[in-house]
């Protein structure tokens, strides 16, 4: 690891971000691991000698002298083109294996049609005869049980991950408002809000995903639920692909990090028991996006370009691969990898990783077991860590090399949205070629694949809206699952449950005991699906104690697609577009909210107000006199407030003018000045926050009147 990490800064240019330090804990195995990683070396042993055999042509960008200088890695490279998408190369049909399903899947059901027509060939096989391994009858039957395993494994796999708070969330005091119910796999997000008359509320946002896990579940444990299903997949000659998504600092790294090594042991296992002696070969490529250019991160940080062939086939040139077969050794190219990525300090995460790193393991197989003969990849699976997410207003403290990585990192996650938003709504074209990042991701959405995506999640208050966003995220990527592009699986619901609200005072997640968290928020957690939930919020009264406003589809799309080209490359944050598309889609939900007068809690939180409530008027239904009159009377008790706000904003204008005055008197008081400031500034906040909810109920009030 010292070795990796002095490569790491060997390679370190000027003008590079710092490098990540290597945390050998992500690589602790566990009781299971190490017996997988004894069982492989010792079928290593046997029947793959240690040493690496040169299998592939060797092409190396530098001299080989200096390779093997830089340590123990295996000296051979591939061809020196990746293409990311060959897999047209190599049919299956030889390809047999015994117990690969043997691990437990805890996967939805899916049929991908693509395999359908891929009919093995068992009979032509000498390989397969010749080596014994099966009768042809057994052949047959394992094939079929193999195939319809395969087809178990769900297209997309949607997972979340907790982090636990952190030092800095807890110094400020910030609550944990997520809770999770394992046995129905759901989360809910208990976001405190402002009502109309300022006082505070929680409103509950409930998702539903293929899986939910909490800050207690270990590495080994995500392994399992999230790649240990896909990575049998990539011998049946599928593009399988783990990314994980989230704000800065929400685990990302941490979670991504140890995921290729395992897989690489599960990889070697399978090739060295299930799959031995039929020729295969594992080889591992690692390589960076940032600031739109892709670099090696097993090359020195050697810049590539990528191309697209005849074939409209991505191709990175001149990307090393490496050929591994030993744990270690795929342990040595990680390490080196990640020493030279990329990474800078966020107001949220001191070690971010500022671009997009992509990890491949590609498993090739000897053309008829002759090693003169360049070896066919047959299957691939990508790791790719997405570089953190950030919301503009949250760069402010950053310097300017940071922003501008923020920038080109939010315009590259929103072309991917957009992608995903193409394939959600069945679009003819989908704008792959929108980033570097998206051609990359191509693979994982198209054609015969399967994707893991890992949502990880902070829990802390002060994120909620990051949450939410990533959340929301998650939620589309999952009806992908379910849409027409790309088919089949499940006729679930839509994945968000419910959106519920308490009183403040009521509900704070860490109040209760969680046991009985489960009883005070989970006020209908029967009841999946929207329909019953939209006709209670339709049913549901305009009044003064409870207000409920359903939201539908009110099919802004194409206004948020105008919008999105008109503003794309800007510092706006991929959240805000993201925002406005989400919102102005099918994302339904119902609210309630209780009014009563001002208090001091309030005032503080007046700021909170999102500009996302002057988007819900228009979705309101408000269609009886009841409902006017009882807008009427909220409009007047708003009127009164502002007039008391107008007085307060006079007042605070005269006493800011005194300060100010005093400020200049020799012998002031600085701290007095500045807790005096604070106040006046806590209270501006909150007049502003009470005109961003005057301006809310005008809005209503007019689409009152143009309904
Ligand atoms: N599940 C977890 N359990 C314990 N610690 C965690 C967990 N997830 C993240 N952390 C810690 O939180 C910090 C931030 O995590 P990490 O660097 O993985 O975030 P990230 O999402 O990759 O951020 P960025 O996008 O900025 O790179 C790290 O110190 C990491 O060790």
């Amino acid at each position: 690891m010292k070795a990796a990490a002095a490569a790491g800064r060997q390679a370190q240019r000027s003008g590079h971000r710092h490098q990540r330090q290597y945390s050998s804990e992500q690589f602790i195995f566990d009781v299971d691991y190490s017996r997988m990683l004894r069982s492989a070396q010792r079928g290593l042993a046997g029947e793959f000698p240690l040493s690496s055999e040169p299998l592939t042509p060797t092409v190396s960008s530098r001299p080989s002298s200096q390779m093997m200088s830089r340590g123990d890695f295996s000296p051979e490279v591939s061809p020196g083109i990746l293409d990311l998408h060959s897999y047209d190369t190599e049919l299956l049909s030889d390809i047999r294996a015994s117990g690969l399903y043997d691990s437990p899947s805890s996967l939805g059901h899916t049929i991908d049609p693509e395999f359908d027509d891929f009919e093995p060939n068992y009979y032509g096989n000498d390989q397969v005869r010749k080596a014994g391994l099966l009768p042809e009858d057994d052949l047959r039957k394992s094939f079929d049980v193999d195939k319809e395993k395969l087809s178990s494994v769900a297209k997309i796999k949607v997972v979340v991950r907790k982090r636990p708070l952190n030092k800095k969330e807890r110094a400020k005091r910030e609550e944990d408002i997520i809770t999770i119910e394992h046995s129905t796999s759901s989360l809910t997000v208990h976001e405190t809000k402002l009502k109309v008359d300022l006082t505070e509320y929680v409103e509950k946002h409930e998702f539903v995903f293929d899986a939910v896990l909490d800050e207690d579940v270990s590495n080994d444990e995500l392994y399992s639920e999230t790649v240990e299903p896909i990575v049998p997949t990539i011998f049946q000659r599928t593009k399988a692909t783990c990314f994980a998504y989230g704000q800065t600092g929400s685990g990302k790294t941490y979670t991504m990090q140890p995921l290729p090594l395992r897989a690489s042991q599960h990889i070697l296992r399978l090739m060295h028991h299930a799959y031995k002696n039929q020729g295969f070969q594992l080889f591992v490529s690692f390589f960076e996006i940032y600031g739109g250019k892709v670099f090696d991160l097993l090359s020195d940080r050697r810049k590539l370009c990528m191309r697209e062939d005849g074939k409209q086939q991505v191709c990175i040139v001149g990307l090393h691969e490496f050929r591994v077969s030993s744990v270690d050794n795929i342990k040595e190219h990680i390490e080196k990898g990640n020493a030279i990525r990329t990474t800078g300090t966020t107001g949220a995460n001191e070690e971010s990783s500022r671009s997009h790193a992509v990890l491949q393991l590609a498993i090739k197989k000897l053309q008829d077991g002759n090693e003169s003969k360049p070896a066919r990849v047959i299957g691939k699976l990508s790791f790719i860590d997405l570089a953190g997410s950030e919301r503009g207003a949250d760069t402010t403290d950053n310097d300017k090399q940071t922003r501008i990585e923020g920038a080109e990192i939010n315009k590259s996650l929103l072309a991917l949205k957009e992608c995903i938003r193409a394939l959600d709504s069945d679009q003819t074209h989908i704008p792959f070629r929108g980033s570097k990042l998206t051609e990359v991701l191509r693979d994982s959405f198209m054609g015969n694949s399967r994707t893991v995506m890992i949502s990880c999640i902070s829990p802390s208050s002060g994120s909620c809206e990051h949450t939410l966003n990533t959340l929301r995220y998650a939620d589309r990527v999952k009806s992908l699952s379910k849409g027409g592009n790309l088919k089949k699986e499940i006729s679930a619901p839509s994945n968000l449950r419910e959106s519920t609200t308490a009183s403040i005072d009521s509900v704070s997640p860490n109040l209760f005991p969680p046991e009985n968290r489960g009883m005070e928020y989970n006020i209908e957690t029967h009841n999946f699906g929207w329909t019953e939930q939209i006709q209670k919020a339709a049913s549901s009264h305009f009044n003064a104690d409870n207000v409920s406003i359903g939201r539908e589809d009110v099919g802004l799309a194409s206004s948020y697609s105008n919008h999105s080209s008109k503003n794309r490359g800007s510092i706006r944050t991929e959240h805000e577009f993201f925002d406005a598309a989400y919102d102005n889609r099918s994302w339904r939900k119902a609210e309630s909210y209780s009014s009563t007068g001002f208090n001091e809690k309030t005032m503080r939180a007046t700021a909170q107000i999102k500009k996302r409530d002057a988007i819900d008027v228009h979705n309101s239904f408000l269609n009886s006199d009841d409902d006017l009159n009882i807008l009427l009377k909220e409009e007047e008790d708003l009127v009164i407030a502002h007039r008391r706000h107008i007085v307060e904003t006079l007042d605070n204008v005269k006493e800011e003018m005194k300060l100010l005055e005093e400020l200049e008197k020799p012998g002031n008081q600085l701290d007095t000045y500045i807790s005096r400031l604070d106040a006046l500034l806590s209270r501006k906040a909150a007049g502003i926050g009470h005109l961003q909810t005057r301006l809310v109920h005008i809005q209503r009030l007019l689409s009152f009147g143009r309904a």
